[in-house]
């Protein structure tokens, strides 16, 4: 990511963060509604929404943006909250009856059909540490979801994952038809929080109270924590035995005891019962107490043994080993441990074998650790399987796009209660979701013991940072082939989206290079400049007499013809000429085809004077020459910063202020082209880019300066090495995708065929004439129908008569004169002057030329087939 990536608390500057910004809305945390709306949709059709803990108003814009017009949508939280159009917020805490009375007074006797609860508990910076609380406030909440959900409404809280976990979920259970847990992808991995999505509320009749209460309902919270007690104790042991395996909290924080650097005194550890469980749980052992620096004195309590209890998360088993054994020296020095050797030399032999013991102790301890952690990887594996085997079904069947993964995931291993942050795990799933293309040798089960040895051989290894690395970029690299073999059964699947990549791939070969040194690696362009337009010219000579027309080369005798071009008008000398030189491609016959020209500029903007221009203005070129290569210099006015390790030239990017800055360009490329298209229909276009190139003409200002004046806000939005499938997604969500109807679109395409339908203005003003003339000859045909009227001398019949005659005449439409085609041959043939037995008007026609149109008509019509198939 940019340098602007702040990896410090939480990357708080992440996607999401930036994409809030970007979108307006309060908080990132608003992404985390619209992803768990975009798998569930319960806004849409939600017509009331009370969000419980609502500030500072994230959630409440989402529900405002996605539920129906006219629905109603209350928030409330302990703090005020800024008002947002069509939301009722108050500040209240939801724990009260007066919160409960406040929303009963504004929903009436209306029920809410989704209600949102994303409340953490106010305990500072540190809330993970109050995970109880946190659990407290769930139950709250959906005891105010309880009294006001319609039947089949959805609930939507946030739980961490805590000793209460389960017992909420079983509550859920027992007042919802479905009740699903998961992660949207904008909640923070770090983050230990969890949306429960419970949907189709029972609304019973009668809830017993006890529901909502938290002693009972987290009241085998005692036995669970002796349980957990006890898990904690074999963590601490398992600390001891293998200190180098790094370990997660995840049964929580322990009650009372949420800090992590834990420090206890010597005599803590002399007098402790259990001492590899101490050794596991503290971080430092003190000589504080006047008799715990008495033993510093000691000769047994070594240097060693005091830098071992500076910090006891950095030792060895080796270090462990020699700090009990410190321990058992001075409990038998204080009298703690009963010395059973009556004799040094027994006691010599005594400690060897007490020595002994301990060794056997450690081992059996060992060996049972591994028995366990076998068997944890075993079932591991067999889950890891079923998804797997899930999953290719679900891509065989063209349900699961590979961007769907990662959320799945997540609700496969909530579902099993594993620890959904564990990168282990996920390497393993995603390994098992490797695709049609893994499934051969997963689907050998002969091969699961060796897999399985493996894997714990791999897992032992595994927490090394190195290792941990290692598997990130494996998975990377698992990911990005997933994304491949989408797109390519995406290809395969979807002939849109087949042209669509035939086309982007059309422009990556037109896109121009931009004003660039060339690469040393680059054989042809090394040259640069007029040498290589030379090349390319000789070139054209050599290829002119041969006769291979593979598109390379056209396109290389194509650049080389224009490069030509070029050097005559330089050659010419003429001043005028060659302040025209910097814009030739505005130039050129239309009909050369835009990717030619794409090529020709390459060409052209490779020269040594733009390199020289661009990198360095304190060398010997004159100001004449600076003003050719400054016109395309020019867009240097919207340049912004290379990032510092492409040195070599400007990256010009245009910026035209009403256009829509393109954050998330997947190709990437289509800035030089943007730019390129403008300097050639518009030159220099801004005063901006004029001053700049002026400025450099009198070297006023350097490219460092040049650089550090186009830093902006969008500068580091660097996508070096971010993979494909995260840009082509970013290019779609970056902006937000508003969802457009059927309707909307039919509506939009009968005002294009009705534009379409329009005729031009000619036939228009004729049709008009033809209409006025009609209405004139009718006019006209009735004032004569009125004259005939109002003669005396006719007979009633004989006017009626006359009258119609009249109309008639006025009504019909005006018949287009036929023209006669008559044929110079035989008789006609030579003729001067009309022909014998022909009547009104005629044209002569030859025979030759009636046979060469009705050649060229088929000529047309062949041409139209061929161009059809
Ligand atoms: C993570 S924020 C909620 C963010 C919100 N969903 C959004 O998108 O803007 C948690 C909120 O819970 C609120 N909160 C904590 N305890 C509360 C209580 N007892 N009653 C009401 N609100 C509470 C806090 O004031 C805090 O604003």
């Amino acid at each position: 990511m940019g340098k602007a990536q702040k990896k410090t608390g939480k990357g708080r500057l992440d996607k999401y963060y930036k994409l809030a910004k970007e979108q307006g809305y309060r908080a990132r945390s608003a992404f985390k509604l619209i992803q768990l709306n975009k798998k569930y949709s319960f806004l849409e059709s939600a017509r009331c929404c009370i969000d419980l803990c609502a500030a500072p108003g994230g959630w409440l814009q989402v529900a405002s943006k996605y539920m129906p017009l006219n629905s109603v949508i209350v928030g409330v939280d302990l703090v005020p909250i800024k008002p947002i159009p069509r939301v009722v917020t108050f500040a209240s805490d939801i724990t009260t009856t007066q919160c409960r009375n406040l929303i009963r007074n504004e929903l009436k006797d209306w029920k809410a059909d989704v209600v949102l609860h994303d409340g953490a508990p106010n305990v500072g910076t540190a809330w993970v540490q109050d995970a109880y609380s946190q659990s407290e406030l769930v139950l709250m909440s959906m005891k105010l979801a309880a009294e006001f959900l319609i039947k089949g409404g959805t609930f939507v809280t946030k739980v961490f994952r805590s000793v209460d976990y389960n017992n909420l979920i079983w509550v859920f259970n027992q007042l919802f038809g479905k009740v699903e847990a998961t992660k949207p992808p904008s909640s923070r991995n770090v983050s230990a929080e969890i949306f429960v999505v419970c949907r189709d509320f029972l609304a019973p009749k009668h809830i017993d109270p006890k529901f909502f209460d938290p002693k009972h309902v987290f009241k085998d919270l005692t036995a669970s924590a002796s349980a957990v007690g006890e898990k904690a104790t074999t963590n601490f042991q398992v600390n001891v035995f293998q200190p180098e395996k790094k370990r997660r909290n995840r049964h929580g924080y322990d009650d009372g005891d949420y800090t992590l650097f834990k420090k206890a005194g010597a005599a803590d550890f002399i007098r402790c019962q259990d001492a590899i469980a101490f050794l596991g749980s503290v971080n430092k052992i003190a000589f504080d107490t006047e008799e715990e620096k008495e033993w510093l004195q000691l000769d047994i309590t070594t240097p060693d043994v005091t830098s071992n209890c500076d910090d006891l998360k950095v030792l060895g088993k080796g270090d462990f080993k020699a700090l009990i054994k410190w321990r058992t020296a001075l409990r038998e020095e204080l009298g703690l441990e009963v010395k059973t050797k009556p004799t040094d030399e027994l006691t010599e032999t005594v400690e060897i074998t007490q020595l002994v013991d301990e060794e056997a102790e450690i081992q059996n301890e060992l060996e049972r650790l591994n028995a366990e952690a076998a068997a944890r990887a075993k079932r591991e594996r067999r889950r890891a399987n079923e998804v797997k085997t899930r999953t290719i079904q679900r891509m065989q069947l063209q349900m699961t796009a590979p961007l769907d993964i990662g959320m799945e995931q997540n609700d496969a291993a909530l579902g099993h209660g594993e620890d959904v942050f564990d990168l282990d795990n996920a390497a393993k799933a995603l390994r098992g979701k490797g695709g049609k293309a893994r499934l051969g040798e997963d689907e050998d089960d002969d091969s699961d013991e060796e897999e399985a040895v493996d894997e714990e051989e791999e897992e032992d290894v595994l927490d090394s940072e190195e290792e941990q690395e290692r598997k990130v970029a494996g998975l990377e690299a698992e990911l990005d082939g997933l994304y491949d073999a989408y797109q390519e059964h995406l290809k395969e699947r979807d002939a849109k989206y087949k042209v669509k990549e035939a086309r982007k791939n059309n422009k990556e070969r037109e896109t121009w290079g931009g004003i660039r040194k060339a690469d040393s690696d680059e054989d042809s362009d090394e040259e640069g400049g007029w040498d290589k337009m030379e090349q390319a010219k000789d070139r054209t000579g050599e290829d002119s007499s041969s006769d291979d027309s593979s598109d390379e080369e056209e396109e290389d005798d194509h650049d080389s013809a224009i490069a030509g071009k070029k050097r005559r008008r330089t050659d010419s000398g003429d001043s005028a000429q060659k302040s025209k030189k910097a814009r030739p491609l505005a130039k050129l016959d239309e009909s050369q085809a835009a990717q030619k020209l794409s090529r020709a500029a390459q060409v052209w903007f490779n020269q040594d004077c733009f390199a020289g221009a661009d990198l360095d203005m304190g060398d010997s070129e004159s100001a004449g020459e600076h003003t050719e290569d400054i016109d395309e210099m020019s867009v240097l006015s919207d340049a912004e910063p290379r990032s510092s390790d492409d040195e070599d030239g400007f990256e010009v990017v245009p910026q035209d202020p009403d256009d829509d800055i393109e954050m998330w360009d997947v190709d990437g490329e289509n800035e030089d082209e943007i730019k390129q298209a403008k300097i050639r229909k518009h030159g220099l276009t801004t005063a901006e880019a004029v001053t700049i190139a002026q400025q450099l003409v009198n070297r006023e200002k350097t490219r460092t300066q040049l650089i550090d004046d186009g830093f902006n806000r969008y500068s580091l939005n660097a996508k070096d090495g971010l993979p494909s499938w995260f840009l082509d997604d970013e290019e779609k969500h970056y902006k937000p995708n508003l969802p457009v109807t059927k309707e909307a679109i039919a509506a939009l395409r009968a005002k294009m065929r009705a534009l379409d339908a329009r005729p031009i203005k000619k036939i228009a003003e004729a049709k008009a004439r033809k209409k006025f003339k009609a209405a004139q000859r009718l006019e006209k045909a009735m004032k004569k129908a009125e004259g005939v009227n109002a003669t005396s001398d006719m007979t009633e019949r004989e006017k009626a008569k006359q009258i119609e005659k009249v109309m008639q005449k006025g009504m019909a439409t005006k018949k287009k004169k036929e023209i006669k085609v008559v044929v110079a041959k035989g008789a006609h043939k030579g003729l001067k002057g009309r022909p014998k037995g022909v009547k009104g008007r005629y044209v002569m026609v030859d025979s030759r030329m009636k046979k060469e149109v009705r050649a060229q008509k088929r000529k047309e019509k062949a041409n139209k087939k061929r161009k059809r198939t």
